[in-house]
């Protein structure tokens, strides 16, 4: 791997986010195992990562596209991915998005809250519309990525769903009870509790969500073998079950490719200082989280550092307290598991430009499937 990335950094430059579309392949086989037995629909949740070049791979092998506005929706138009394949999620659906809908054709659409229901979907129209109830279960992941408490915003609870579900304009139920979840056991139980409710009303159809947690760091990634056991057989009976995985599928499949700038040494510590931080990989800063880092050299020796960006904030940060080859300026540094959340999350503080994203296919050919930005695209809107 480590030839590959040297050569995609002489042929398009760094940072650049790296796509290996033999690992996603694999990523995709894996999920579609766990599912074979039911009727199934699978969707890529885009904001884990919406560039089209992606969707079209994952659309190749009869997945479609989980979306939340505009955006996500251009990006299924791109990759030529169509209506009848997509879901619209959010808890913040507008008039204007409905009629973008009915234009796109879009089919299934799930229903966040009884105030939702009543101001857009009430007379049903065309869509399939699923709604979203929040189970109530610890997802027992970062609290900013769970959603299936009560406390959170998303979904109605039951006794609301019950109200909603006797109008007869609601096709199916869906769940989503947060994100990077590693254990079998939350999924089940807010499975089981759901079910009461669909059988009470014959609901036949169900979106299970997403939320498949992948190994970063000391966790084990989701175990598909116990999923495929424990959950499988509750959904047997539904005509239709649709899921809406993103992280699972390519976080792993993606790498952060950066260079180191500088090496700075304080009284307390060592700083790697990298061309990217918060504005190319917002994870670290946003929920603290771990990602494995490598440098690209032939160094022996290995030193505790602070991988830090450029950025004016000290939440600026890609690791800390990570032991790491002794680096050099000017040294490939590789970031892992950045596939999901990745660039989708990137952004342009401090006036920087965001990377560009290269797609290794099966084949080893490298091939650019989104330019680097530049910094007049930065301010091209601007009206003096
Ligand atoms: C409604 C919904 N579906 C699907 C996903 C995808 O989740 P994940 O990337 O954890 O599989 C999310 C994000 O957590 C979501 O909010
Ligand atoms: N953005 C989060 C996941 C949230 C998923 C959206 N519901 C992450 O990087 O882990």
């Amino acid at each position: 791997m480590n030839e590959i990335f040297q050569k995609v950094a002489s042929e398009f430059g760094t940072p650049v986010y790296i796509y290996f579309e033999k690992i996603l392949e694999e990523r995709i086989n894996k999920v579609k195992n766990v599912f074979e037995e039911i009727n199934f629909f699978p969707t890529f949740a885009a904001k884990a990562n919406n560039n089209p070049a992606i969707l079209k791979i994952l659309k190749n092998h009869g997945f479609g596209v989980d979306i939340l506005g505009e955006g996500e929706l251009l990006a299924c138009k791109i990759a030529s991915i169509e209506g009848d394949k997509i879901v619209w999620n959010g808890n913040g659906k507008t008039k204007e998005q409905k009629d973008l809908m009915k234009e796109y054709k879009v089919k299934y659409v799930n229903v966040d809250s009884k105030e939702e229901f009543e101001n857009l979907w009430k007379n049903g129209d065309d869509f399939e519309l699923f709604l979203r109830v929040n189970p109530d279960i610890d997802a027992k992941t970062h609290p900013y990525i769970s959603t299936g408490l009560k406390k959170h915003k998303f979904g109605v609870d039951f006794k609301t769903a019950e109200e909603i579900l006797k109008s007869q304009k609601i096709s199916g139920v869906h769940i989503h009870i947060g994100s990077q979840i590693t254990d079998v056991k939350p999924f089940k139980e807010a499975i089981e509790k759901t079910l009461k409710l669909c059988q009470k009303y014959n609901i036949e159809k169900i979106n299970i969500g997403g939320g498949w947690g992948i190994k970063y760091k000391d966790e084990n990634e989701i175990n598909t073998q116990e999923y495929k056991e424990e959950i499988i057989p509750l959904l047997k009976n539904f005509k239709l079950v649709i899921n809406e995985l993103g992280r699972f599928i390519i976080a792993p499949a993606g790498f952060l490719l950066t260079k180191v700038i500088l090496v700075k040494k304080t009284d307390e510590k060592f700083f790697v200082v990298t061309e990217s931080g918060m504005n190319h990989l917002l994870r670290p800063a946003l929920y603290n989280a771990y990602h494995k880092i490598e440098i690209l050299n032939n160094s022996k020796g290995e030193i505790l550092v602070d991988v830090v960006g450029p950025l004016c904030e000290s939440g600026d940060f890609l690791a800390k307290e990570r032991k790491i080859k002794k680096p050099e300026i000017g040294d490939l540094l590789v970031i892992k598991n950045a596939g999901a959340y990745g660039f989708s999350m990137a952004n342009n503080y401090n006036g920087t430009i965001r990377p560009a994203e290269v797609l290794i296919t099966k084949d080893g050919k490298t091939k650019l499937i989104r330019k680097r930005e530049t910094f007049d695209d930065l301010f091209k809107n601007v009206i003096l």
